[in-house]
């Protein structure tokens, strides 16, 4: 709701009340309407203050009403009310004014900002535009080219550079709402004929062409598929080009069109995901809100190599103390200008202050004694990592928390090494660690509740999105990911190309596709892998070639290894590459011949494989292990297998995540061609629906967020 009160005498004063972040529910705009109307009926009422509950202005919208049947008064009549008042209105801004809160703060006459405040259009994020006037008020207060900018991306700035690009009349360290009604009562009796934003002209700079050319350009390049920030372009051209009237006519015509899109419900459904999972529970029924963790002052890395580097800078930035181990003096003081130089870029980036103090390096795994948790960041090597578990148990102290940077092995095995296996748990960051804001928190069967509590408020403290995954081979991300490679192999040994999958793949809106990907990590690190699981051998060879316990084995990335081609770092991978080191990929005709010869060998036939197949392939056995992992109870719900795909794969977030996606595409559809894989690729592994994916599918595709009611039904059940 929004309450009304009289300040000064003179001053209407409109609260909107509506925690956390005063988001415009019906009720809210209900209330703020009202109050208008009385502000407006009283003649002892000379000017108006309109400010947020709690130190926040507002949050915008309310995200959850849009999948619901709209009531109360909309947003654009409401803000039409306020800037046609007839008395000055002054927004106090505090803390936030987003979306339509800053919608609701350009219809205002004046705005005064604390200077801790952050204001910005984020809708674009949510596969929406600003479609409550912020198109066409905008561009007219701080033109074109800043206005893009802000739209398009929906950066958020500070008070500050508010002021600055002229979306705020004043900033303050004081009480805004204070020195807002301050504001209003000295410019009670002026005129208001230059403050209603919607009659100003659009400014209309000379390059006016290109700037939207470019602008059309930039977006198509960095959203992937996404159609909102391109909609978003078009609605501020129609700010230059229209009379507001007409702008604003435009304006909705274009909300309209994201509002009812699919992407648009898939980024409203990640942004609430995005929040879930930080209500984390585990398969014993843990929870996070009745599990406390453990305060940590003091954290360890120990191994300093790609991963050990990003989580030493990543504690750093977060203000934890931070010994940094790495036995060989060599690596240790490779490691240490590696470490330094990121933070120094990392400190120039964000403005903040160094943290090269944070950080102590040792060539001795002793000097972790004192810490309160250990990140053990090794190579993927099971007894080197069992052997630091053991040593690790003797030396730190009691209570501390051991935790692994394993990207997939086994985090009880591990435990079983040391004399507090509760103590126990698995930190997957992914590369590069100080950057990519995913956290896998794994938890072992015998890991206790503090433990978990602990290691996912870690990684809020760094800035990551921490999800809890229970224990099995590869965890959530990579048990996946198994699923895709394995069927961009078989498709290259059918007749496919890594250029036409890939171009599949990037066309769905991944980044990159899984051949690139893959000569970007290093093909070297899958082979290590399957090589340490007997996977890789020279008794595998004629009729054997092609099969490993008994389903259908691809060799070729262990074909590429044995012929030295690592990907970019040897310059020759899936694509070949101008250099070791080199970036660009380019189609290599070795390798078109080399799958013929391989092809030859083992009696396959070349047929065309069509655009459609190559992504059912890819996506649906990957997914039905999503289904599979909710079975098996390792992640709790979809939101958590999302989040991992979007922040950790790539995966397109207008697309919600694979999970979203199923529920979208149709569940009884993903069964149906997963079965019709099926039948003509039998001996092939991850093409058969999984008994939780074909339950769901058979009692008519639920909802998404009603999936959690059938997977929390007792296990036997399903
Ligand atoms: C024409 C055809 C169709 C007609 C249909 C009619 C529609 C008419 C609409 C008219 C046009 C509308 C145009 C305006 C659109 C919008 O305003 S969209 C919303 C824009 N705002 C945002 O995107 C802000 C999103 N929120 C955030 O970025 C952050 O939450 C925050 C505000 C910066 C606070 O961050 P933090 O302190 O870290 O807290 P969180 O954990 O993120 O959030 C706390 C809880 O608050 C919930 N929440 C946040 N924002 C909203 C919101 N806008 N609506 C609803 N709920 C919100 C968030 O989910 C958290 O709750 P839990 O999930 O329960 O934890």
């Amino acid at each position: 709701m929004a309450f009304y009160s009289r300040v000064s005498g003179s001053v209407g004063m409109i609260t909107l009340q509506n925690p956390p972040v005063n988001a415009l529910s019906a009720a809210v705009r209900q209330g703020i309407v009202d109050a208008m109307h009385r502000a407006l009926s009283e003649p002892e009422v000379k000017s108006v203050v309109i400010c947020g509950q709690n130190g926040k202005f507002c949050g915008g919208a309310d995200i959850g009403e849009f999948g619901a049947k709209m009531t109360g008064p909309p947003l654009v009549p409401m803000v039409h009310l306020i800037e046609a008042a007839s008395k000055p209105v002054v927004a106090a801004i505090e803390g936030i004014a987003l979306g339509g809160g800053l919608e609701l703060a350009l219809s205002c006459h004046y705005r005064i900002a604390h200077s801790k405040a952050r204001l910005g259009f984020p809708e674009v994020a949510l596969g929406l535009l600003p479609g409550a006037g912020g198109t066409q008020r905008l561009p007219r207060l701080i033109g074109v080219p800043a206005s893009l900018d802000l739209i398009t991306t929906g950066r958020q700035v500070t008070a500050a550079e508010a002021r600055q690009l002229g979306i705020v009349d004043e900033v303050t360290d004081l009480n805004a709402v204070d020195a807002a009604v301050k504001f209003a009562q000295s410019v009670a009796d002026k005129s208001l004929d230059a403050r209603r934003i919607s009659t100003y002209p659009c400014p209309r700079p000379p390059d006016l062409d290109t700037i939207f050319e470019r602008a059309m350009q930039q977006v198509r390049r960095s959203a992937r598929g996404a159609i909102a920030p391109g909609t978003c372009v078009q609605a501020v051209h129609a700010a230059v080009t229209l009379p507001y009237a007409k702008g604003m006519e435009r304006e909705r015509e274009l909300f309209s069109v994201l509002f009812n899109s699919g992407q648009a419900r898939a980024l409203q459904y990640y942004f609430f995901a995005q929040r879930a999972v930080s209500r984390w529970s585990t398969a014993s029924g843990a929870r996070w809100d009745t599990s406390k963790p453990r305060p940590v002052h003091k954290a360890a890395v120990i191994g300093l190599g790609t991963m050990g580097r990003g989580i030493t800078v990543s504690l750093a930035q977060a203000g934890f103390s931070v010994v940094a181990v790495e036995t060989q003096e060599k690596q240790l003081s490779e490691a240490k200008q590696a470490v330094s130089g990121m933070l120094e870029r990392g400190a120039k980036r964000r403005g903040v202050p160094l943290a090269h103090d944070k950080i102590k390096y040792s060539c001795s795994v002793q000097a972790v004694a004192d810490v309160d948790l250990v990140i053990e960041a090794v190579f993927e090597d099971m007894a080197l990592k069992k052997t630091i578990f053991q040593q690790l148990s003797a030396i730190c102290k009691p209570g501390a928390l051991l935790c692994t940077n394993t990207s997939g092995l086994d985090i009880d095995e591990l435990a079983s090494q040391t004399q507090s296996p509760e103590l126990v748990v698995g930190m997957h960051f992914f590369a590069p660690a100080h950057v990519m804001q995913l956290l896998e928190v794994v938890y072992g069967p015998r890991s206790s509740p503090e433990a978990v509590a602990t290691a996912m408020q870690m990684g809020k403290k760094m800035g990551k999105v921490s999800v809890a995954v229970g224990n099995c081979r590869g965890f959530v991300g990579n048990r996946m990911l198994k699923l895709y490679l394995e069927q961009a192999f078989f498709l290259l040994e059918e007749g496919a190309t890594p250029e036409q999958v890939d171009q599949v793949l990037e066309e769905f809106g991944f980044p990159m596709g899984v051949f690139k990907v893959s000569d970007l990590s290093g093909l070297d690190i899958g082979w290590k892998v399957r090589k340490a699981d007997g996977l890789v051998s020279p008794a595998f060879t004629g009729t054997s070639a092609r099969i490993r316990g008994g389903s259908r084995y691809s060799p070729l990335g262990d074909l590429l290894c044995e012929q030295g081609r690592f990907g970019q770092k040897t310059g020759k991978g899936w694509y070949q590459y101008d250099k070791p080191g080199g970036r660009v990929a380019k189609p290599d005709p070795w390798l078109f011949g080399f799958l013929e010869d391989y092809r030859a060998q083992h009696g396959l036939v070349a047929r065309r494989i069509d655009h459609q197949e190559v992504l059912e392939r890819c996506l649906y056995p990957l997914i039905n292990e999503g289904f599979q992992i909710l079975q098996d109870g390792i992640a709790a719900g979809p939101e958590d297998i999302d989040v991992i795909y979007v922040l950790g794969y790539g995966w397109p977030r207008h697309r919600g995540g694979p999970m979203f996606y199923a529920s979208q595409v149709g569940l009884d559809k993903v069964v149906e061609r997963l079965e019709h894989y099926q039948q003509i690729h039998p001996d092939v592994p991850g093409l058969q629906p999984c008994r939780l994916l074909r339950k769901l599918a058979a009692i008519s595709n639920p909802a998404i967020h009603k999936w959690r009611e059938v997977i929390q039904k007792p296990r036997s059940q399903l």
